[in-house]
């Protein structure tokens, strides 16, 4: 097994630049540039030295024992200077030792997986948690990281194995008496456990979206003040605006933070009949992320795009105009922070059927298994003669539960999951 080395801290100028090695040959190499090791967990400073004795920085040295470590191997840490040079230099010295590797992407965490540190599920977890830029992200990928499924998960299997073991009792004991009617409970289980999984597959779609980020557009015909609006939540000029209708063709897009959600706002081209070409495709495109995003708001009605259920209808131009709608002044800012407070209750009343699944993956594993009870509640019905089916079926479940876990499967999937994790994780 090589030793593995990265800078676990993000590339460029900074306070404190921290270089990690893993493997079994971590503190031996620690020790040679950086002199006697403390014990384990307990920070020293020291001078790093390279080959010749040169000192090429003042450092805090930490070290973690085997089966206390992230990795679950030895581990050394440096604490540097975060100079672009210092970072460098250190790099350069771990490459130029033997028996140490640059480490590859993700590397640190399989080997915690490998290791049994994580399980798989847990990995996916700290993947979100380093990419979370909203609070609610950060919430959400904690909640993953901290075993939110992987528990849920070892409880509904602990159930699946009780029901099997049940149903399975009954076929090894065909012919003796059996003590008592096991069926009801094994029924009451997998109809239980279906229902979970039903339940916590239908709440992936809006987690996804969480990580992903929202999309509100914003629509209307020409000169109804998209664009205003959309400068007015940014507090800032990002689109052109003028009384000439027909002023935005792209779709442009803003990000936001509302109360710790991940929340772009569209402004798209005005919807109207036109003969100009480039407009044309700024309508079409308009129409189309108006589709695919996750609300809308109307600044005034179009005519042949239909509002859904939450989307948002405006009084727009509130400061000249009477009407119908929630009331919005882009020129005065009245209504501006009411309104994004609107979409901000919106959205986040969307993710209160988010349960502890929250990737694709999940939900796949999770309908799977639901499909597998279902069979399974069918062979119970005739539960005397189809035992053995209802056996199957059940301990089917099982292992797409295990493969959620990482229990089984792994290698199929660990190339997708580490694909988006950086160098020094
Ligand atoms: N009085 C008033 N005028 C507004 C308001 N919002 C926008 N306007 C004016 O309405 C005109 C059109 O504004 P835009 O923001 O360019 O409208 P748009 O919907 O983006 O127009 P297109 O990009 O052409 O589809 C400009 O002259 C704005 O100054 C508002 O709240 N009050
Ligand atoms: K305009
Ligand atoms: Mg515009």
């Amino acid at each position: 097994m090589d030793t593995i080395f990265a800078l676990a801290t993000a590339q460029g100028r900074a306070g404190v630049g921290i270089v990690r090695l893993s493997g079994p040959d971590a503190h031996a190499v620690a020790a040679r540039y950086a002199g006697p090791l403390p014990d384990t967990r307990r920070a020293v400073r020291r001078p790093l030295r390279d080959e010749r004795g040169d000192v090429l920085d003042d450092i805090l040295l930490l070290t973690f024992g085997a089966g206390a470590s992230f990795t679950g191997e030895d581990v050394a840490e440096f604490h540097l200077h975060g100079s672009i040079a210092i970072t460098n230099a250190v790099l350069a010295l771990l490459a130029r030792t033997e028996g140490c590797r640059l480490a590859e992407a993700g590397e640190f965490t399989r080997r915690a997986l490998e290791n049994g540190c994580m399980d798989l599920v847990e990995v996916e977890g700290l993947a979100d948690l380093i990419d979370a830029e909203t609070d609610a992200q950060r919430r959400q990928a904690m909640q993953v990281y901290s075993g939110g499924l992987s528990s849920r998960t070892e409880g509904w299997r602990d159930n699946l194995i009780r029901a099997a073991a049940l149903v399975e009792a009954t076929i090894d004991f065909a012919d003796e008496e059996i003590p008592e009617n096991v069926f009801p409970e094994v029924e009451d289980i997998v109809a239980r456990l279906t229902t979970e999984f039903q339940r916590e597959a239908a709440g992936v779609a809006q987690a996804e979206r969480l990580r992903s980020g929202f999309e509100v557009a914003l629509i209307g015909p020409p000169n109804a003040g998209k664009s205003t609006l959309l400068n007015a939540i940014a507090r800032r000029d990002v689109a052109i605006t003028s009384d000439i209708a027909g002023t935005t063709r792209d779709v442009l897009e803003l990000r936001t933070d509302i109360n710790g959600l991940p929340v772009t706002f569209l402004d798209t081209a005005g919807i109207r009949e036109t003969d100009d070409t480039v407009e044309s495709i700024g309508v079409s495109r308009a129409r189309q992320r108006a589709e695919a995003a996750d609300l809308r708001i109307f600044l005034e009605p179009i005519a042949d795009l239909e509002a859904r259920g939450d989307d948002i209808r405006l009084l727009a131009k509130s400061d000249i105009r009477t009407g119908d709608g929630f009331p919005i002044s882009a020129k005065t800012g009245a209504g501006v922070a009411a309104l994004l407070d609107k979409v901000g209750q919106i959205l986040q009343g969307r993710l209160q059927h988010v349960g502890a699944a929250t990737h694709l993956r999940h939900q796949i594993a999770l309908s799977t298994a639901a499909e597998y009870l279902l069979a399974a509640q069918e062979d119970l019905v005739d539960a005397e003669l189809r035992a053995e089916l209802a056996a199957q079926n059940i301990r089917g479940a099982i292992s797409v539960l295990d493969t959620l876990v990482g229990r089984i499967g792994v290698e199929d999937l660990l190339g997708e999951i580490f694909s988006s994790f950086c160098i020094g994780k």
